[in-house]
């Protein structure tokens, strides 16, 4: 019998490989874990993206309308059918205008542990003890054998939580949160999902870190490659400096290896395109940088015009948001817009989407009858 953890791992795989892995090129979802061929139908998740980015119910329905879909969950039991429509939820919040982190390629990370490794990013300031919206996860119970078994796997979608009411696997975009010894957010339970909590203000620009635990990385985690343990020497760094990086990669690989029955795919491998075409982030030294950067990746930078020289991100970003990375306009219909205005004049108190809608290109051409000057002042996009 398919357990709660095989559904959701599966339900997670195939989302990520459709929503985070064919939208921005990444890789998160390896090759051992199932997915779909969904590369001949990434223009048309881009395009649905961008259309229904601010209602993310509508944006469901288009994705579950997808043949490609269609036929994977016809095959599936009710059960399953429901907990994908639900996962897919959780993942379609991402692309939601107000949403304030996002999935990048982190490559220090990667450079050290010798992996493809992703991350969380703010594109906004976050203050303390806040709940990051839309980055959600979802959680179910796992036996004591599939805790060992995972363990064994070191699965990276995995980070395993002991509550009171047992062991459990959070799944969702919420997994993207690294670990670091000075964490800035923590998980907190609601009913239906688990959030990320912030523990101190988490600026523009800055990674969501997460503690995993006191031996998550070995015995005191030893093996850390945090950014706090290399600043004060800690974990893995503890016995090396800068000039042993590669001695620190082998004792993190041989770490891997260790707590690993099944070996490791090739896919595991850092991209080495990727690795070394993109700036650390912890490059961005100033707030105030990142607005004028289109995205980490050195080969799009801020003295470069945009256009033909932006990146894939950027390229995508834009179509999705119509704006530059990371800054998200609202695309939404003229009915919608409408009722929006409608809204704000009975409730000028609203200011829930701040100042991160940004789109001034309203298209009145073809919309001549609409209210322009009002809905200029919603900054809102018309289709
Ligand atoms: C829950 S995942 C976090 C997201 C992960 N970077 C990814 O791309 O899927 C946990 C994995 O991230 C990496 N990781 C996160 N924090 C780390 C740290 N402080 N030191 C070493 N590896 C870390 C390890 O590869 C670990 O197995």
């Amino acid at each position: 019998m398919t357990s709660d953890l095989e559904r959701l791992s599966e339900c997670d795989s195939i989302i990520s490989n459709i929503l985070i892995d064919a939208v921005w090129g990444f890789t998160v979802v390896k090759t051992a874990q199932p997915k779909l061929d969904v590369a001949p139908l990434k223009d048309f998740v881009i395009d649905v993206i961008a259309q229904y980015n601010y209602n993310t119910h509508k944006l469901n329905e288009q994705l579950l309308s997808m043949q490609l879909i269609r036929d994977y969950l016809r095959r599936k039991r009710i059960v399953y059918k429901d907990l994908f429509k639900q996962h897919l939820h959780v993942y379609s919040l991402l692309f939601h205008p107000s949403t304030p982190v996002v999935v990048k390629f982190n490559s220090r990370l990667s450079n050290l542990t010798q992996k493809e490794e992703y991350c969380l990013i703010a594109t906004r300031t976050i203050p303390k003890n806040t709940p990051i919206k839309n980055c959600l996860a979802t959680l179910t119970r796992i036996t004591a054998k599939q805790d060992q078994d995972l363990t064994d796997m070191n699965n990276d979608w995995s980070v395993l939580c002991s509550l009171s009411t047992g062991t459990r696997i959070f799944l969702g975009p919420a997994r993207f949160a690294n670990h670091d010894c000075d964490y800035n957010c923590q998980l907190e339970r609601n009913k239906d999902h688990i959030n990320l909590v912030t523990r101190r203000e988490i600026r523009k620009g800055d990674e969501v870190l997460l503690n995993y635990g006191p031996h998550y990385f070995g015995d005191k985690n030893e093996n850390c490659f945090c950014q706090t343990c290399e600043d004060r020497g800690d974990g893995a760094f503890q016995h090396l400096n800068k000039a042993n990086e590669n001695q620190l990669r082998t004792r993190f690989n041989s770490y891997i290896r260790s707590n690993t029955r099944s070996s490791t795919n090739n896919s595991d491998s850092p991209k080495s395109s990727a690795s070394s075409s993109l700036t650390p982030l912890s490059s961005h030294s100033s707030l105030d940088e990142l607005d004028d950067l289109l995205c980490d990746n050195d080969m799009c930078t801020s003295d470069k015009l945009v256009g033909e020289k932006e990146c894939h991100t950027c390229i995508v970003h834009r179509r999705i948001y119509q704006n530059t990375w990371p800054k998200r306009s609202r695309l939404i219909s003229t009915t919608e817009a409408l009722k929006e205005m409608d809204a704000s004049e009975s409730d000028s108190s609203d200011n829930d989407q701040g100042s991160d809608y940004m789109s001034p290109n309203i298209q009145t051409s073809k919309h001549p009858h609409i209210r322009t000057s009002k809905l200029e002042s919603l900054n809102i996009h018309l289709i």
